[in-house]
């Protein structure tokens, strides 16, 4: 039966440490997103926030419970398996992780290489399509130490949609950018995945930027404590 749902999260629980020093840090997570929604995570510093969406993103493994990604179960699912999931999410996280030594355009180009079935000159030209698409047709060739840090965020959005993926994962994407410019790049980023029909799970303290969510979910200390459905303008 196909799902209507991208991510199924079910009775998931999560530790760190061995033995004595065992804790739990995620408790009986119950959450689903559903195809091309814009779901917006909150919650405190330490609440379980990246350690779910590592999980989510095939980062790390399942230890306890059920999630299913795209129908998959990735609890006992091997490493070329959480490879496979990966192909299909885009992430992007506060420090942006571009890699200096190359260019824009390779930068957003080296996420197609995992697709072994595009050719070079098609990678090439869907990298530039999509920084065209940020705004940075003429930033095409700049390193990223020659580019503002709204500038880099873009190509990390572009890196991360570029090669048409089902889910985008990222974690405060807006922590290092002023008001403005965070404003800016989380509306592309609604603007992109909406036309895509691709699904956003973003992490952000950012109160500013609620209102491009579908929903709001809110972890404290390890619980899913609320959640918030259909905003007014979501
Ligand atoms: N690799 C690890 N080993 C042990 N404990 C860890 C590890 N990673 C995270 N933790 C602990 O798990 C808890 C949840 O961390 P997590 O990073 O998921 O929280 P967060 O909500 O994302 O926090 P922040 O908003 O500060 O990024 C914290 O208490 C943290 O110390």
């Amino acid at each position: 039966m196909k799902t209507k749902f991208i991510v199924n999260i079910s009775d998931l629980n999560h530790y760190f440490g061995e033995k004595k020093v065992r804790s739990q840090i995620l408790f009986d997570i119950n959450f689903n997103i559903k195809f091309g929604e814009i779901v917006i995570m909150t919650g405190p510093s330490g609440s379980g926030k990246t350690t779910l969406l590592t999980l989510i993103g095939g980062l790390r493994s399942v230890q306890e419970g059920s999630l299913q990604f795209l129908g998959q179960e990735l609890s006992g699912a091997s490493n070329e398996q959480l490879v496979k999931v990966r192909r299909h999410i885009g992430y992007i996280f506060q420090a942006h992780n571009l890699l200096d030594f190359l260019t824009a355009r390779q930068n957003v180009q080296m996420s197609l290489e995992l697709h072994k079935n595009i050719s070079e000159w098609e990678a090439r030209s869907k990298s530039e399509a999509i920084l065209n698409a940020v705004k940075l047709e003429n930033r095409v060739n700049y390193y990223p130490s020659d580019l503002s840090g709204g500038q880099k965020q873009r190509v990390a959005i572009a890196r991360a949609l570029v090669s048409h993926p089902k889910l985008v994962l990222a974690d405060e994407p807006t922590a290092a950018l002023d008001s403005k410019t965070g404003r800016d790049v989380v509306t592309l980023m609604q603007k992109l995945a909406k036309e895509q029909n691709c699904a956003i799970l973003m992490v952000t303290h950012d109160n500013r930027i609620l209102d491009i969510a579908d929903r709001i979910i809110q972890m404290e200390d390890g619980y899913l404590v609320k959640e918030v459905c259909h905003l007014p303008n979501g």
